[in-house]
């Protein structure tokens, strides 16, 4: 029996690599600097994706971009709430909330996600309590730093190694706060202080992080790397290097992908899964 999440009485599968589509709640385009956000587009653009064969929608309404400004719990919650609310009435699939801010977390399970997916790792005030409380599956990311400065010329000695520890710090942490060990996915936060050598490290060696005995979550889609990697410098072309990079993280362990490009994943998981299911050669005696 693979594993299997219960996201607010939604299941996520994991006997396969599943795929986890983005909705950005982003300023819309023709308000002044963003005094609106354009909910009908995100709501039209999750339930698109949901078409397209993604396993669960990743909502969020802060930019973790470096150099993002902050943004505070009511404008954030402004921002997603309505988006999930339509989304649970309207999609039958599973809902995660991209937040690390407990009061976010509350009202977003509430209006019917089914998991947090915190790029901070639970490590803001409050967040672990709040997360345990509710129930949830939650998404442990490792992030060097802060997003305003993680991209400044990032270094490490060992950025597997360390990765690897910080998140196994995190799932200690998370047990202790009465998070289960069932409901804990891992994601070494590709991007968020990582230079593409590191990147690269990182998914070369993505099976390491599968030793900490829960998922394996991988987000590469159209991130810079990508972009160096290919020559890519808008972001939209960079569909068929993100499906590569997320192929290979399937191939070494990762259970979820979080993508823009649904269904062009969703299509080359069909490929990769059609060779998983081949038998193993008989090795005759
Ligand atoms: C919320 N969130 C993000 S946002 C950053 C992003 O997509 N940047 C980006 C997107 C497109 C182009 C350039 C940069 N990345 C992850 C991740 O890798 N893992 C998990 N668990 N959550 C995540």
């Amino acid at each position: 029996t693979s594993p299997q999440l219960d996201c607010n009485g939604r299941i996520l599968r994991l006997d396969r690599p599943r795929v986890m589509g983005i909705v950005n709640v982003t300023p819309d385009s023709f308000s002044d600097g963003g005094a609106h956000f354009d909910a009908e587009a995100a709501i039209a653009h999750g339930l698109k994706l949901a078409e397209e064969g993604a396993d669960i929608l990743d909502v969020g309404g802060e930019s973790t971009r470096p150099g993002a400004q902050a943004v505070s719990a009511e404008e954030e919650l402004r921002r997603v709430i309505p988006v999930i609310e339509r989304l649970a009435k309207d999609a039958a699939l599973p809902i995660s909330i991209d937040t690390s801010k407990p009061e976010v977390m509350r009202a977003a399970i509430e209006a019917g996600a089914g998991m947090v997916n915190d790029v901070y790792g639970l490590r803001r005030e409050g967040a672990l309590d709040a997360a345990a409380a509710l129930g949830v599956p939650v998404v442990l990311m490792h992030m060097l730093g802060e997003p305003r400065s993680m991209q400044d010329a990032p270094e490490y000695d060992d950025v597997v190694g360390e990765v690897h520890r910080f998140l196994a710090e995190r799932i200690f942490a998370a047990e202790m706060a009465g998070i289960a060990k069932k409901n804990i996915l891992i994601d070494p936060g590709f991007g968020f202080g990582k230079t593409t050598a590191h990147n690269l490290q990182l998914l070369a060696q993505l099976r390491r992080f599968t030793e900490l005995g829960v998922p394996v979550l991988a987000g590469l889609s159209r991130k810079r790397s990508i972009g160096e990697l290919t020559g890519r410098s808008d972001p939209r072309e960079r569909a068929a290097g993100s499906v590569a990079a997320h192929l290979i993280a399937a191939q070494n362990g990762a259970m979820l992908l979080r993508v823009h490009d649904v269904a062009a994943t969703v299509d080359a998981l069909k490929v990769w899964n059609a060779v998983a299911a081949v038998p193993a050669p008989r090795k005759d005696a």
